[in-house]
């Protein structure tokens, strides 16, 4: 088991006298940079003149800054920006203000482990990223808790890298409940298989085919959308409260059997073959260099796919049926 890092572990004072420029202020960035503050640390944000979000983060009381200056007035750079565009700020933006002693560091891989970013040898790179969607970074937060995260250490020129990769974890909560030590691949890769083969790219999937499925054979698209989206949440709140058989504890004996018989015919031999395919072009590098090849060419493919998405019938349904949750609202 991996050693686990929790507050007692972390030292703030390992930022303090330091500034910390945090560039983009979007899922990650807002919660990553209000935490910090929060925490004591020295923040400035980095984004464009043009920014919407810039007023937005200026009246939560933050020091705001275009990138090149934000990375110049910083002895530690937090590249929170899209993954498809950081190499090119990097080389325009924050290469410049890198000087010798200053840290870089993210929250995914990415760019460092398929070579789009290349630091120079007289800098600390780590990573220090979170195991969760930045809106709960900052609201697990607020309630005094924290979500766990990965640190890990790509280089070390001073020698403190770890020291300020734990400190910052503390600064946005994390140590509060647990940090584990990784490296870029290792994130890189896992995180990339996750999103696509389960939490993102298997799920909406899998929630899309049952959907389908019932309406199909004529059922009323409110009822597949409550037994086929709807549930996940309440299902998925006792897995991640007790794993696999929490939530088998809770549901029917014949939910329990149907889980056991059927569950392997969905996902099948095939799946779990197309599952090794997809983490091999994750390693190969090849899902790499078809994200940036897309991006070069303006996203066609993610534009048109986006486009199709939003027209289906589950969201049209899935958006009537929460406005009868007006406590789903808060959230938005
Ligand atoms: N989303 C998540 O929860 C997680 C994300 N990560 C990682 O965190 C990083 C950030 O992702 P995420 O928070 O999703 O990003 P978002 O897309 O939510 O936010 C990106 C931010 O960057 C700003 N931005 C975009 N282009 C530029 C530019 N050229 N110059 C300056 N600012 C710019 C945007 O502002 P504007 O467009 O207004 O300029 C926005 O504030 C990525 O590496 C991602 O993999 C890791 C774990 C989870
Ligand atoms: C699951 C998607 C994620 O990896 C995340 C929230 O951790 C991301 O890249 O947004
Ligand atoms: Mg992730
Ligand atoms: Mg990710």
């Amino acid at each position: 088991m991996a050693k686990v890092y929790y507050d007692h572990d972390a030292d703030l004072q390992f930022l303090k006298g330091k500034k910390i420029a945090v560039l983009g202020y979007g899922s990650q960035g807002h919660a990553q940079a209000l935490n910090l503050k929060e925490s004591g640390i020295d923040v400035v944000v980095g984004l464009r003149k043009d920014s919407s979000s810039w007023e937005k983060a200026e009246s939560a009381g933050l020091e705001v800054r275009i990138v090149p200056e934000a990375c110049a007035a910083a002895d530690i750079i937090q590249v929170l920006l899209p993954d498809e565009i950081q190499g090119r700020v990097y080389a325009e933006e924050i290469e410049p203000y890198l000087e010798e002693g200053k840290a870089l560091m993210f929250s995914h891989g990415f760019n460092i482990h398929f070579n789009q970013i290349v630091p120079p040898k007289n800098v600390d790179v780590f990573m220090v990223a979170p195991k969760s969607p930045g809106h709960l970074v900052r609201r697990m937060y607020e309630e005094g808790k924290g979500v766990p995260a990965l640190i890990a250490v790509y280089q070390d020129y001073t020698g403190k890298t770890r020291d300020l990769a734990l400190a910052y974890a503390k600064g946005i909560g994390s140590t509060r409940a647990g940090v584990f030590e990784t490296t870029f691949k290792e994130e890189t890769e896992t995180d990339l298989f996750g999103e696509q083969a389960v939490l993102c790219g298997g799920l909406t999937e899998l929630i899309k085919a049952g959907f389908d499925t019932l309406v199909d054979a004529g059922y009323a698209p409110e009822m597949a959308y409550f037994e086929c989206l709807h549930e996940i949440k309440l299902i998925v709140d006792l897995i991640y409260e007790g794993g696999l058989g929490m939530m088998r504890y809770s549901i029917s004996n014949t939910a329990e059997y149907g889980d056991y018989s059927r569950g392997p015919r969905v996902i099948t031999e095939e799946t779990r073959k197309e599952m090794k395919k997809i983490l091999s072009e994750i390693q190969n590098g090849e899902f790499a260099r078809e994200w940036m090849l897309e991006n070069q060419a303006n996203r066609p493919a993610f534009n048109a796919v986006k486009k199709r998405e939003r027209e289906l019938l589950i969201e049209q349904v899935g958006a009537e049926i929460r406005q009868m949750m007006p406590w789903l609202k808060k959230n938005k």
